[in-house]
């Protein structure tokens, strides 16, 4: 059994990001930059006004001053002359400044007249103008390669007159759930039978991590059945299998996959839940082999699908954030296994939550799973901890699963 950290590490060593491809602005959100995003333009293009005023010379516009309006600048649409001695120009939120004005009077500080503007506040100069390039200038590279589009960087990249961008094609990951007992929720149950809900969990999961799932067919413990479902799944950037992982006379996803090209990086982890997971390889195809058991499953994908969705994806991939908490129980002692114990968080003092771990911890249950807000981590041979005492814990909610 190896380590956790080293189970990962080995993981994210062999997948790389997927190819760029180029995709309009609204399609960006979530996928990672494959070239940075240079501004076309400079923003704003041109000093503009932040204000509804006058634009006006601040040398003259001194409180009792009397100036001449001679014209209007709305946004979108510039005057066309220069505000000489005595003048001012009507101008509006966005508006350029005309040539020879170099403030802006507000208009709750001016008493306007038919053709005239008398100031009731001496103006500073450059007061109310936001000048070109302000925020930006053209050429500027204003997102990074490699950085994830957030909603406001869609924004970002428009505001720099960029309509496509290059970024890595969202990871296609193909999902096999096995096993003979296996049906799809809705679908008739077998005798013996039970419902499949690691394959549409997973599909969340993926699509929350960026990932684009494709579910196949369940297969049957038959090892020919497998490989044939298995084969279908070459052309994806990875292939995760569920069930079949352990060492029972049907586990039967490594079997069934050897004859096909499989060849095993590593099996088992000094985890719980889930310590059966496999790592190999289909030819091109890395295989992730995650338990059966639905926890495990879905604990085995936190901390090593979502960081392998990040690097297909073209971030660096990393392990799940961990937060400080308190314990809301006493905590035994650990076994040599690293343990995730699914908890409740609660609001603690001074800002630390408190997490309580759920009674019963079987990896069975689904239902403790989805009420989870946390897992506690247990390092292998932790000693046994008070109720109150220091914790780490991987919040759920903000992976978004
Ligand atoms: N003698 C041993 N037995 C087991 C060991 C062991 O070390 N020695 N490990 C246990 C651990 S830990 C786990 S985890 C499970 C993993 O087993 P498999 O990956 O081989 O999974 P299965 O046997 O196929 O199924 C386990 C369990 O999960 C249910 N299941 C399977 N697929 C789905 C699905 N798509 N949706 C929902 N539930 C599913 C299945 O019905 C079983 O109840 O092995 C232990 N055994
Ligand atoms: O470690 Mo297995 O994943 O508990 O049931």
């Amino acid at each position: 059994m190896i380590s956790v950290e080293e189970a990962r590490a080995r993981i994210l060593a062999a997948l790389a990001a997927t190819p760029a491809e180029t995709v309009p602005l609204p399609a960006g959100w979530g996928r990672v930059l494959a070239q940075p995003v240079q501004a076309r333009l400079d923003q704003p293009p041109a000093d503009v006004s932040a204000m509804d005023g006058y634009a006006v010379r601040a040398a003259e516009a001194v409180a009792g001053a009397s100036l001449a309006v001679i014209g209007t600048a709305p946004a979108g649409h510039p005057f066309p002359g220069e505000v000489g001695p005595g003048e001012a120009v009507r101008i509006f939120t966005g508006g350029f400044v005309p040539p020879g004005a170099d403030a802006i009077l507000l208009q709750e500080d001016a008493e306007a007249s038919p053709g005239r503007v008398q100031v009731q506040e001496t103006v500073r100069p450059g007061r109310w103008i936001r000048r070109r390039g302000l925020d930006f200038a053209a050429g500027e590279a204003v997102l990074p390669t490699g950085r994830r589009l957030t909603a406001r960087d869609i924004g970002l990249a428009a505001a720099a007159n960029v309509p496509w961008l290059a970024v890595h094609r969202a990871p296609r990951i193909g999902i096999l759930a096995t096993g003979d007992e296996i049906a799809l929720p809705g679908d008739p149950i077998p005798p013996g039978g039970i419902v499949s809900s690691n394959a549409h969990a997973l599909a969340a999961l993926i699509r929350a991590g960026g990932g684009d799932p494709l579910v196949l067919p369940i297969a049957p413990d038959d090892s020919q059945a497998i490989a044939a479902a298995a084969t279908a799944a070459r052309a994806c950037d990875l292939l995760v299998t569920t069930g079949g992982a352990s060492v029972g006379d049907h586990d039967l996803v490594q079997s069934a996959l050897g004859p096909q090209g499989f060849t095993l990086d590593f099996w088992k982890i000094a985890m719980r839940p889930g310590k059966p997971l496999i790592w190999g390889r289909l030819g091109a195809t890395p295989v992730l082999g995650l338990p059966g058991n639905p926890v495990s499953a879905l604990v085995c994908s936190v901390l090593f699908l979502l960081p392998a969705l990040e690097r297909l994806s073209g971030l660096p991939g990393a392990p799940p954030r961990t937060i400080r908490a308190l314990a809301g129980a006493p905590l035994p002692e650990n076994d040599r296994r690293f343990d995730h114990l699914r908890a409740r968080l609660e609001p603690g003092p001074e800002g630390v939550p408190v997490a309580t771990p759920f009674p019963v911890q079987d990896s069975s249950m689904m239902k403790t799973l989805a009420r989870a807000d946390a897992l506690i981590l247990r390092a292998p041979g932790a000693a046994a901890l008070p109720e109150g005492a220091s914790i780490e814990v991987i919040p759920l909610g903000d992976l978004g699963i």
